[in-house]
């Protein structure tokens, strides 16, 4: 079985040349899901190299040197066609906003990526029906983006990055167009449906309180990693959210996150969380959508 391991060799990358040249990143290595799924934030101060690095892991952008090895095999020797299918086949991608096709319901929107990999329109509907259910979007197959709140728009996104069965999401500040409360829901969920999948979640984030629902973190400075922490001993995170309750002992990652009950999916691996009014620990909630996947 092929694991969805990510290695990133001594990244380097320039914008421009000559006096106009902007270093964006140095010397920047990382292994992403190397013992199994998690969640990686990047973070950093503005320019540090945040975006550049996911576009460049993404294969999006190519480095000016380094290696980005997916799979065992470095994606600088596939050629474009090649990288392009393999993008649509095994990564998944959410942005801030403005992802989805506007003129198309949410449905379509989700099975679009099925169907451009070559499913018939029933198949790949059917599959997008049960994942936005699972999101609890199961009212609003029909509706346009423009017709969604904005985190409803961003479970839309999550379930278009999701339907393809990635090995790895890629995200940009995915909840940087979201209220709080919204975007604490909408990143628990991301995080929970992601790893519920087996696939690891990197994501890009300004927002301490994303990155602490996050089992590791890495930081960026001047394009270069100046630290890369993973959530010790039991999980709990330093920068964990205020108010946030520190989970019994038997939790092995314990986040929680107070965010009103309207907001929590429907979904049966949230149903505690939703009496308690709060998300479940995202990193332990993935169990649920596996054995709701299966
Ligand atoms: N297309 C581009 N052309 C030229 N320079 C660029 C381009 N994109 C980014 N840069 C430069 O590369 C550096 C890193 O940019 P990047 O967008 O990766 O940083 P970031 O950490 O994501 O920033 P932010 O948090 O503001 O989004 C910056 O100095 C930026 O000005």
């Amino acid at each position: 079985m092929q694991t969805n391991r990510l290695d990133a060799q001594r990244l380097t990358h320039t914008y421009g040349e000559g006096n106009s040249a902007a270093p964006a990143l140095a010397d920047v290595s990382l292994t992403i899901g190397a013992d199994g799924p998690e969640a990686v934030a990047i973070m950093g101060p503005s320019g540090s190299g945040k975006s550049t690095l996911l576009h460049v892991l993404a294969g999006i952008i190519a480095p000016a040197d380094g290696r980005i090895v997916w799979r065992g095999r470095d994606l600088a020797t596939m050629r474009d066609g090649e990288r392009t299918r393999l993008r649509r086949s095994d990564f998944g991608f959410v942005f801030q906003s403005g992802q989805l096709l506007p003129e198309l319901p949410a449905i379509e929107n989700v099975a679009l990526p099925l169907m451009l990999g070559g499913g018939s329109r029933s198949a790949a509907e059917a599959q997008a029906g049960t994942l936005l259910h699972r999101l609890g979007l199961g009212g609003m197959l029909a509706r346009r983006p423009g017709e969604l709140s904005g985190g409803q728009a961003q479970r839309v996104a999550i379930a278009r990055a999701l339907v393809g069965q990635p090995g790895i999401v890629f995200a940009d500040e995915p909840t940087g167009a979201l209220d709080r409360s919204t975007g604490d829901a909408v990143m628990s969920l991301l995080i929970g449906a992601t790893l519920g999948h087996g696939a690891s979640l990197v994501v890009v984030t300004h927002d301490p309180e994303v990155a602490a629902m996050c089992s590791r973190v890495v930081r960026l400075q001047d394009g270069r990693i100046v630290s890369d922490e993973r959530a010790a001993g039991d999980g709990w995170p330093q920068t964990a959210p205020a108010g946030a309750e520190r989970p019994a002992a038997t939790t092995p990652l314990g986040m929680g996150v107070p965010v009103a009950q309207a907001a929590l999916p429907q979904h049966p691996s949230y149903g505690a969380a939703r009496a308690e009014q709060r998300v479940e620990n995202p990193m332990t909630a993935h169990q649920g959508w596996i054995e709701a996947s299966r």
